[in-house]
C-alpha cells in the first residue's frame, strides 16, 4: 500500500505573546505530523495554547520560530495570495461558533466558499453533501429556524464543499448536547474513512475525542509526545491517558 499523503506538518512550532509588559510562550517547539484520513483529537486544559495551535495551522497566525506546511506548501513563507489559494483550496475551518450568515439560506451558506472563489457548486455535489450530513430537507430554511446540531452541521458541510484536504475544529462539539455531539463526531470520523479528509479537532470533551484514530495532550504549550488510540469509547481509558500526561507534565 502506498504511503499516505501528509496533509499537515507542524514542526518545532514556537508562538509567544505579549501579555502587559511580559511576553508569554504561548507554543514551545510544537511538532505534529497528520496523514490523509486521519482524525486527531488536541485535549489540553484551557489556556494550554490548543486554538492557538489550529490558528497556526490554519496560516491565521504566524509562528515565530517552526514551520507549517498544509500538503506540503508551507503556509509560513506563501505570501497572500498563494496562503489564500491554500485555504481555499485545501483547508476547511470549522469554528465553535458556526458563523453561519443569517441571511442566506443553508444550501446558499453551504455554497459560499466556492462562490467566493467565483466557481458554481454542481447540484449533484451539493446534494451528496446535505444527504450525507442529514440536512436534505433542510435546504432551504435559514440559520434561525435549524437546531444547534443541524447548523453545526451546516457549517461542516461548508467546510466540506471545496473537499479540503484537512479540516481544522476548533471544540466544534462545544454547543451540542450529547446525542448532537455524538452524531456531529461519528460524521467527521465517516469523512475520514470515506473520503480521507484529515480532520485536527481540539476538545474538552472526553466522548469527542474517543471518536478520534488518535489523541494528543497539549500542556502550557508543549504537545506530549504520547499518543493514545481510543477504542470503542471506553473513556476511562482516556481518562486515564489524560490524567498522566498531565502528571507528567
Ligand atoms: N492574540 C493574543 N494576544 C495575547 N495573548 C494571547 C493571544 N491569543 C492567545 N493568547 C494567550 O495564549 C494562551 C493560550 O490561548 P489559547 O486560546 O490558544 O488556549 P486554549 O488552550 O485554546 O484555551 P481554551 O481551551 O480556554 O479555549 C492564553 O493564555 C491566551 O490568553
Amino acid at each position: 500500500m502506498s504511503e499516505k499523503e501528509i496533509c499537515l506538518e507542524m514542526r518545532d512550532v514556537c508562538k509567544s505573546y505579549r501579555q502587559g509588559i511580559k511576553r508569554v510562550e504561548v507554543l514551545h517547539e510544537v511538532s505534529l505530523t497528520v496523514k490523509r484520513g486521519e482524525f486527531v483529537a488536541i485535549m489540553g486544559p484551557s489556556g494550554s495554547g490548543k486554538s492557538t495551535l489550529l490558528n497556526i495551522a490554519a496560516g491565521i497566525d504566524s509562528p515565530d520560530k517552526g514551520s507549517v506546511a498544509i500538503s506540503g506548501k508551507n503556509v509560513c513563507t506563501s505570501d497572500e495570495k498563494l496562503l489564500s489559494k491554500i485555504r481555499q483550496h485545501q483547508l476547511g475551518y470549522i469554528f465553535q461558533s458556526y458563523n453561519l450568515l443569517p441571511m442566506l439560506t443553508l444550501a446558499q451558506n453551504v455554497q459560499l466558499p466556492l462562490r467566493l472563489r467565483g466557481e458554481k457548486c454542481p447540484s449533484d455535489w451539493l446534494d451528496s453533501l446535505l444527504e450525507r450530513l442529514g440536512l436534505a430537507d433542510r435546504a432551504g430554511h435559514f440559520p434561525d429556524q435549524l437546531s444547534g446540531g443541524e447548523q453545526q452541521r451546516a457549517a461542516i458541510a461548508r467546510a466540506l464543499i471545496t473537499e479540503p484536504s484537512i479540516i481544522l475544529a476548533d471544540e466544534p462539539s462545544g454547543n451540542l448536547d450529547r446525542a448532537a455531539a455524538d452524531g456531529l463526531c461519528s460524521v467527521l470520523a465517516d469523512l475520514c474513512a470515506s473520503v480521507e479528509c484529515a480532520v485536527v479537532m481540539v476538545t474538552h470533551e472526553p466522548i469527542a475525542a474517543s471518536w478520534c484514530d488518535s489523541v494528543r495532550v497539549l500542556i502550557d504549550g508543549k504537545l506530549n509526545d504520547n499518543v493514545y488510540q481510543p477504542k470503542g469509547h471506553d473513556l476511562d481509558g482516556l481518562n486515564d491517558f489524560y490524567q498522566s500526561c498531565l502528571l507528567s507534565s
